[in-house]
């Protein structure tokens, strides 16, 4: 797990060092990592660094500092470093470090800056770090040259990922002292590029983080084992209440997911045309036709085989089918382990949520969620600052909610937040939101429900890194949709 912080978090970890008068040092440690990233970007583009042309786009703090000094140093290695300076006030000793190592500060609407923009080989955005209040006016930077970013993208919110209408695209965002939040979120990944973290020497100063950004080993904890013992039923039996006449290809998908992820049986809830397909296209499920009894828990169920049932995947494809919707509520009533996904997430309520249930809204079906649960919010409310209202889904809902999208973000109703940037646009066609929860239905069908609320938010979140990874891997094969998705979702974990 990546730990992020939001700007304020990095500012107050800063603060006691700043008093110390470590000020200067912290911003060297900051200067010579943009250096050395800098000079690899030069030897990356153009094969060498003698003689290469570096501008930097100099705001009035100490953003503006670190750029400043990153530029001395590459004028010493033979580098043409020019500064441009945006704002009547720049850090001044930075200015006077530059000048003395052979760079040059040119006005910012100079003909001889325009010229030096134009002739980069690459760009250092160092405008606005995160003491940033808004945008600011930016100069146009030519498309072939290389952008680094100084700590953040100038007018990129380092907590939220909110981005300024002149924010300028960096390739690569070289940020210090930890990852910020706003790189991993919204808009962040895109106007941030690859991004390098460079130790400061925060360290102890920074305290709890904003949110985790998940990795590949932390996968491996999350998933559970495979017992040497097992058998069908003890590793998990998932109840999939999906598809309808109108749209059964849904349950397929969801199936299919469940199926190549492992489970030990899948028992389908369908009819009709969804429950032909499911018997000719998954033959590993065994279907349960007709209505579920109202009340799952009592005896009428065992004989049924739904007794047997440890987790529920509910939602894919059911639309307006009525028989499905009560389907949703008999299930919900269980208390078991569910994932609810599209349609089946109107049913669930504070009282039907609690430390089982994860519930997978894409933006409009958050937006939803939040409204029915009394909060007045808009769908560019929750763009401009997704975690929070993930956040309060979560608490709303006191449950784990996953809220996909290009970041897919997870919360647990106990305020931690784990963010998934493992994945691709690829992955946003039709289907593939089923096969997630096909997925995660299979993880939780083996879930003990013993385990805190927050590893089950562990889990969503490595489900969402395994799902990513199969859409990178299949990217890259050529062959995409929901279909190979659901067909190879299991590859990762063997
Ligand atoms: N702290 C440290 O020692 C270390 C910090 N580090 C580096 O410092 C960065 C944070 O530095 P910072 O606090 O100086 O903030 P920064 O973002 O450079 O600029 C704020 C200035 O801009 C102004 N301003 C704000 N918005 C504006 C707008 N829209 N348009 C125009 N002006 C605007 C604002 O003025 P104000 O509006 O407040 O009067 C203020 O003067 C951080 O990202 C990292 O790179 C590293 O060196 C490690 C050590
Ligand atoms: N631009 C994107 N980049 C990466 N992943 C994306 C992007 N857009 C969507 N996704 C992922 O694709 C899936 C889409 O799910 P969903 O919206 O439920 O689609 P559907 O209902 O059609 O199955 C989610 O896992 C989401 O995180």
């Amino acid at each position: 797990m990546i730990p992020a912080f939001t700007g304020e978090q990095i500012r107050a970890a800063e603060a006691p060092l700043l008093e110390r008068g470590e000020g200067d040092r912290l911003m060297a440690k900051a200067a010579y990592g943009l250096a050395q990233h800098t000079l690899r970007a030069l030897r990356e583009r153009n094969g060498r660094t003698y003689g290469t042309r570096v501008v930097a786009l100099i705001g009035p703090g100490n953003n503006g500092g670190d750029a400043l000094f990153a530029l001395a140093k590459l004028a010493a290695r033979g580098v043409a470093a020019h500064a441009i300076q945006l704002t009547q006030r720049i850090h001044e000793a930075g200015a006077a470090e530059l000048k003395r190592a052979g760079g040059v500060v040119l006005e910012k609407d100079s003909p001889e800056a325009q010229r030096a923009i134009a002739a980069a080989d690459v760009i250092i955005d160092a405008a606005l770090g995160t003491g940033a209040t808004g945008g600011m006016s930016l100069p146009e930077v030519p498309r072939d040259a290389r952008v680094i970013a100084c700590d953040v993208p100038s007018g990129l919110h380092a907590g939220t990922g909110r981005v300024a209408p002149e924010t300028i695209r960096a390739d690569l965002t070289v940020t210090f002292g930890a990852l910020k939040s706003g790189l991993v979120v919204g808009r962040g990944p895109e106007y941030a590029g690859r991004v390098e973290v460079i130790d400061i020497g925060l360290g102890d100063h920074l305290g709890a983080p904003d949110l985790y950004v998940v990795e590949s080993a932390d996968v491996v904890d999350a998933l559970p084992r495979l017992e040497r013992n097992a058998n069908k039923y003890s590793r998990g039996v998932l109840g999939l209440v999906a598809g309808s006449a109108q749209y059964p290809g849904a349950a397929i998908l969801s199936a299919r997911a469940a199926v190549n992820a492992g489970v030990g049986m899948l028992r389908t809830i369908a009819d009709g045309l969804t429950a032909e397909l499911l018997a000719t296209e998954v033959p590993e499920s065994v279907a349960h036709h007709g209505a579920l009894p109202a009340n799952l828990n009592g005896s009428g169920s065992r004989d049924n085989g739904l007794s047997r049932i440890t987790a529920w995947a509910l939602g894919p494809g059911i639309g307006e089918d009525k028989q499905q919707q009560a389907n949703v509520e008999s299930a919900l009533k269980t208390g078991l382990p569910v994932v609810a996904d599209a349609s089946a997430l109107p049913y669930v309520t504070p009282s039907s949520g609690g430390s089982h249930v994860v519930l997978t809204p894409h933006l409009g079906e958050l937006e939803r969620m939040l409204t029915a649960a009394g909060l007045r919010v808009s769908r560019d409310d929750i763009e401009a600052d997704p975690v929070r209202w993930a956040r309060w889904a979560a608490v709303s809902y006191n449950s784990v909610v996953l809220f996909k999208g290009p970041s897919t973000i997870v919360c647990s109703p106990e305020g931690f937040t784990w963010v998934n940037t493992n994945s691709t646009p690829a992955l946003a066609t039709a289907g593939s939101g089923d096969v997630l929860t096909g997925l995660i239905g299979a993880l939780l069908s083996a879930w003990d429900t013993q385990r805190p609320v927050n590893d089950l938010a562990k889990l969503a979140a490595a489900a969402a890194f395994l799902h990513g990874q199969v859409g990178i891997d299949l990217e890259r094969r050529s062959s995409f949709g929901a279909t190979a998705l659901a067909e190879h979702i299991g590859s990762p974990l063997v």
